[in-house]
């Protein structure tokens, strides 16, 4: 750990820190990235929004040391972030990354499900079907560029945009792991899978929690391309030029039609889904089996 003003920072997320300095660094060459000037960054603390208005897409990158976990926090910003762009007529299509080194997104925020009170289990979930639902109907194109291991939640984010790029890393994997911490996949994250690589490869990787390293995460088809780190952003950007190229009427009402009988089956009990989220995460087993994973990760860190 390092000390930096008072507060306790890890050397890992100092290191990763490095990919800012570099993202720093490639802020001046940014007009001939497409990001002119008077193009300027918007979003919010943890979530960095990259306008390209000429192109009609904006570059979403999250950005919440040390591993993007979703906090609540995180939640609410990448919701309101997706519903300006949303509302924006300018843009056509978000590309959805990482600002961090070697991480995409951890997943949920542990800590958000460890030693809470069942008020605070309960707004946490429904902020996690909010940014669900957001995602996986929006009218945007979403390419995920998936730059970092994406574990659990993180591997829902990517399932619920429209296409996603894998960098080629033996650190990048990507899966369902739940049960592996001795939870469960809602409903919703389980019909994501069935809807992107099938029943029998969904079946499987979810009763054993599978992480997916590259290669594999694309035989299943849980990823659509997999290419060389250095090259994710700009395979997402030809991925997306791929994609704006369709009529946005066609593209969305097709869109709609694929994905809406899905994100019904939740949007109709969002409630019932919170209460049996709640009654779970609080029972004393599950709660100490959070415990004992998290500790596991801090031990190892
Ligand atoms: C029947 C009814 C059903 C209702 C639903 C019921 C249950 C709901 C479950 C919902 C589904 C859950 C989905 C999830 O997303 S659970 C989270 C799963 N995520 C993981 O297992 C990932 C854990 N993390 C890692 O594997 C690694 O951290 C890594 C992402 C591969 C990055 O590795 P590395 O760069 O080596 O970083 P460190 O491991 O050293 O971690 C750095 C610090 O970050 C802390 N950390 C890591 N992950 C999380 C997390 N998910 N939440 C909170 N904190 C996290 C880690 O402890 C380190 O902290 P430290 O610096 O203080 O030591």
């Amino acid at each position: 750990m390092a000390l930096m003003a008072g507060l306790r920072v890890p050397a890992r997320a100092l290191l990763r820190s490095g990919c800012w300095l570099r993202g720093a660094a490639l802020a001046g060459a940014e007009a001939a990235a497409g990001l002119g000037a008077g193009v300027r960054r918007f979003g919010s603390q943890r979530v960095l929004v990259e306008p390209d208005p000429a192109a009609g897409v904006a570059v979403v990158k999250l950005k919440s040391p040390p591993v993007n976990s979703l906090s609540l926090e995180l939640l609410t910003e990448l919701v309101i972030s997706l519903e300006k762009l949303d509302n924006d007529k300018t843009f056509r299509g978000i590309v959805l990354t990482s600002d961090l080194c070697g991480v995409f997104s951890a997943g949920l925020d542990l800590t958000e499900l460890c030693g809470r009170s069942p008020a605070h289990y309960a707004e946490y979930w429904r902020a996690l079907q909010e940014l669900w639902l957001r995602l996986y109907l929006s009218g945007l194109v979403s390419v995920a560029a998936v730059n970092g291991a994406s574990p659990a939640g993180g591997c829902l984010l990517c399932l619920s945009c429209d296409y996603r790029v894998l960098a080629d890393s033996p650190s990048c994997v990507i899966g369902p792991n739940e049960t592996r911490l001795g939870i469960v996949a809602p409903f919703w994250f389980k019909d994501c899978m069935v809807n992107t690589v099938g029943h029998r490869a969904a079946e499987q990787a979810l009763q054993l929690g599978t992480l997916f390293p590259p290669a594999e995460a694309l035989r299943v088809g849980l990823v659509d391309q997999v290419v060389p780190e250095d090259q994710v952003q700009s395979t997402a950007l030809a991925a997306m030029a791929r994609w704006l190229a369709i009529p946005d009427h066609a593209r969305q009402l097709t869109k709609s039609m694929m994905r809406k009988p899905t994100a019904d089956r939740l949007a109709k009990h969002r409630e019932a889904d919170v209460q049996s989220f709640v009654s779970f995460v609080s029972r004393d087993s599950i709660q100490k089996a959070l415990q004992t994973y998290l500790e596991k990760l801090k031990q190892k860190g």
